[in-house]
């Protein structure tokens, strides 16, 4: 497993003056390649940041260059089983697109193009080498994550369901079921493609409202060479990060912010998997996101390379160091001699001018954006504080909070695309375009103004140590609107925004807005001036509680993971298939540690195989003893045994008394079994519908639980084999189990009773 970190500034664009630039690139010493990138204190004019990276490009750098230096050295470990892994990482607008994919011109071409172009030439060499005794097959995928759902480009937007692709396991593999995977046999095949896939990433953002720099797009491409009963099979994934702006500092409505959340989450655990694999961990996080998941991030002995992007112009400035701040922290381990973020103080050079007259920023609040500060702590401390000494932000830590006080220039229309040579590229007619950008800020990505743009009345940028103090000292901004007001409309923020993730966000039309919600806005315009720290504060709150949230729907999708290994344990077992029980068992085992009835199930059917060891009775206890250290995961013992229920036999049945006691008492209710009782047929038309708002609505179904069902219904079709008929049909299926379908069942006859 290996990792670089390589960082590459853009040149200026056609609106960027040369006065801007604040970020070069520099060397440890004389004769020595690049390999730091320099950058002033936004707050301290006379400090120098400097960050270490692997290498780093300057703005001359050629495409061409690039890619000899940082991706044809992998290509030959590519061709001997090693999977290779290419991210471009970085804020919008900082060139993350131009470098993966590049423009239509031979030397404008980027990563992804000359990879593959690599790929075919080598695969014909090895074929010709060999005589043809080896053939050399590629083939791609291609999809995007966007707020950690998984789309398949290569198939049209219209075929897309809003739930996206599920993930299975499969052979200790995270695959994503229903992805397609296209023969490409040429170069023209691929753009062919390419292109095709790339105008769908836009049409369906644009369908959504939303922007294609928002998701994470994904091409794979296998590469399957074989000699005659052998196979080798690896991977090349290039992928082209969402942006990476803190969302504080950009127009944050409700979809947004949940596009934020699902972004900061991904990227966090990407930066926290890139530091595992660079410090050689044995346990890289990489189930904790879609992303790193599918990727399999550190699990073999791939090579990972991350291209972090870069704006050169202070228009960029606090993004630019948010994410120098992340790259380098997987640098940091690899160079051992340069040990800290922030190697070098040095004064600026004269050419910054960081007091520089004419650059504006937009407006800024504390930087605690998932992936900088990894938990948030930090920043919740930092505003706690804040309140107390009922004072504007105070700083988190180094480049973290900035007092701006020079009005804010209004965001500019969308200009036309400037000279994007980029085939591909060319619907992205809306995207922000830093080409269009002068000494103006970067217009922001949405045209209406949100609470969090409005929370401080726009300021001027403070350029001495002694203008921050006195803006600092300033008295905080008159709120004149009542606490009961603030309190409602940030429980009405939360509550949109949480059944927005409810109802599962993406939705392929553009939704009106409800008309409460129209009729507020105004209002909140209104009041929103006068507003500060109270609701920026409840706001961030919500922003963590969305991050926790999806934190605890992956621990949801695990265990439901865990119980699709039970039930295709009980199929092999129940067709005969005792090794193969045993085998998924035992997979099932870690995501249900210490499960008593489980090893109870691993452990006779060893003894049925004759491979019952000694220590096993110790194994169990080890186990168990786990289990009650805290392992132990809610309705996990429900669902197992659920399982010896249908099995016929239960080891260790009598045993949980309680438990025992309220499950039969529903199941031994003959109606249950009966398809034509009012209450069973209820429930199963509920079911049937697959509208996960009715599902959710059931007793004892989350919207993760809703979601799953509807999810598993709709890859079993939509004719009679996709129908629930009956409620023993209903427990079988992953992740329901008796307990579930009896809580459902008795929260219709309770919801019965009471109407009667
Ligand atoms: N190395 C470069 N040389 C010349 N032009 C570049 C370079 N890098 C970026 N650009 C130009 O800068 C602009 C922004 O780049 P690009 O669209 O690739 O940014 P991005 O990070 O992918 O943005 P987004 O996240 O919105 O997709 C484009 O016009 C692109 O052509």
């Amino acid at each position: 497993m290996s990792v670089r970190v390589v960082a590459r500034i853009r040149p200026l664009l056609e609106k960027e003056l040369e006065k801007d630039i604040i970020v070069r690139a520099d060397r440890v010493e004389e004769g020595k390649p690049l390999t730091l990138v320099k950058i002033p204190s936004p707050k301290n004019g006379a400090e120098e940041f400097s960050f270490a990276f692997n290498s780093v490009y300057g703005p001359t750098t050629s495409q061409e260059e690039l890619f000899t230096a940082e991706v044809a050295p992998h290509m030959k470990a590519l061709f001997q089983g090693l999977d290779v892994t290419i991210f471009a990482y970085g804020v919008t607008g900082t060139g993350k697109t131009h470098t993966m994919r590049g423009g239509l011109r031979l030397a404008d071409r980027g990563v992804i193009p000359r990879l593959l172009s690599n790929v075919f030439r080598r695969g014909k060499k090895i074929m010709k080498d060999t005589n043809g005794a080896t053939t050399v097959t590629v083939s791609l995928s291609y999809y995007e994550i966007y707020n950690d759902k998984v789309y398949d480009l290569l198939e049209p937007p219209e075929k897309r369901t809003p739930a996206g692709l599920p993930l299975r396991e499969k052979d200790g593999k995270t695959v994503v079921v229903g992805l397609s995977e296209r023969a490409c046999d040429d170069l023209k095949d691929f753009e062919r493609l390419y292109i095709e896939a790339n105008n769908n990433r836009v049409t369906a953002a644009t369908k959504l409202n939303a922007h294609s720099s928002r998701s994470h797009a994904i091409l794979r491409v296998k590469v399957t060479q074989t000699t005659g009963d052998m196979i080798r099979e690896s991977t090349a994934s290039a992928i082209d990060l969402a942006g990476s702006e803190d969302n504080r500092r950009t127009d944050n409505g409700k979809e947004r912010l949940v596009e934020s959340a699902a972004i900061n989450k991904s990227l966090f655990v990407l930066s926290q998997c890139i530091d595992a694999i660079a410090r050689g961990d044995k346990r890289i996080p990489y189930r904790e996101s879609k992303m790193t998941r599918i990727l399999s991030l550190g699990q073999n002995n791939g090579i990972t390379v991350m291209i972090l992007n870069l704006a050169p112009v202070r228009s960029y400035h606090l993004d630019t160091l948010s994410s120098l701040n992340v790259s380098s922290r997987a640098k940091r381990i690899e160079v051992r001699e340069i040990e800290n973020e922030i190697v070098y103080k040095q004064p600026p050079r004269t050419t910054s001018g960081i007091g520089g007259t004419g650059v504006q920023r937009q407006p800024l609040r504390p930087l605690n954006n998932a992936h900088n500060v990894h938990t948030g702590a930090l920043a919740a401390k930092a505003a706690e504080k804040a309140d107390k000494s009922d004072k504007p932000d105070k700083p988190v830590k180094a480049f973290s909070v900035y007092t701006d006080k020079k009005p804010v220039a209004p965001a500019r229309a969308a200009a036309p695309p400037a000279a994007n040579t980029s085939l591909p590229r060319q619907p992205l007619q809306s995207k922000r375009p830093s080409e269009t950008s002068d000494s103006l800020p970067r217009p922001s990505k949405l045209a209406r103004p949100t609470t969090q743009s409005l929370l401080r009345p726009p300021q001027p940028i403070t350029t001495t140590a002694a203008a921050a103090a006195a803006a600092a000292a300033a008295p905080p901004a008159q709120i004149s609107i009542t606490p009961d007001q603030i309190e409602a409309m940030v429980e009405k923020k939360v509550a949109e925004i949480l059944a927005a993730r409810a109802a599962t966000v993406p939705q392929l039309q553009p939704q009106p807005q409800p008309q409460a919600a129209q009729a507020a806005e105004p209002t909140v315009a209104a009041a929103s001036a006068e507003i500060s720290e109270e609701v920026r504060r409840r706001l961030e709150a919500l922003e963590r509680r969305i991050e926790s949230e999806s934190r605890s729907s992956d621990a949801d999708e695990r265990r439901t993971e865990g119980l699709r290994l039970l039930l295709r344990a009980r199929q092999a077992k129940e067709h005969g298939d005792d090794a193969g029980a045993l085998r998924l068992y035992e997979k099932a085992l870690p995501y249900f540690p210490g499960q008593p009835k489980l090893l109870g199930k691993i452990e006779k059917l060893r003894a049925k195989l004759g491979l019952a060891d000694a220590d096993a009775g110790g194994r169990r206890k080890k186990e168990r003893k786990q289990t009650e250290e805290g392992e132990y995961q809610e309705g996990t013992e429900a669902d197992i045994d659920e399982d010896e229920e249908v099995a016929g036999k239960s080891p260790l049945r009598g045993k949980g008394g309680k438990k025992k006691g309220s499950r039969s008492r529903a199941f031994e209710h003959e109606e249950l079994d009966d398809p034509s009782s009012p209450r069973v047929k209820q429930l199963l038309d509920i079911v049937n519908s697959r509208d996960v708002t009715l599902i959710k609505g059931l007793r004892g179904f989350g919207a993760k639980k809703a979601q799953d069902l509807v999810d598993f219904l709709t890859l079993k079709g939509d004719g009679e084999s996709g129908r629930i008929e009956s409620l023993t049909q209903l427990r079988m299926l992953p992740g329901m189990g008796g307990r579930t379908v009896e809580r459902a069942y008795e929260g219709l006859v309770a919801a019965q009773a009471q109407v009667c």
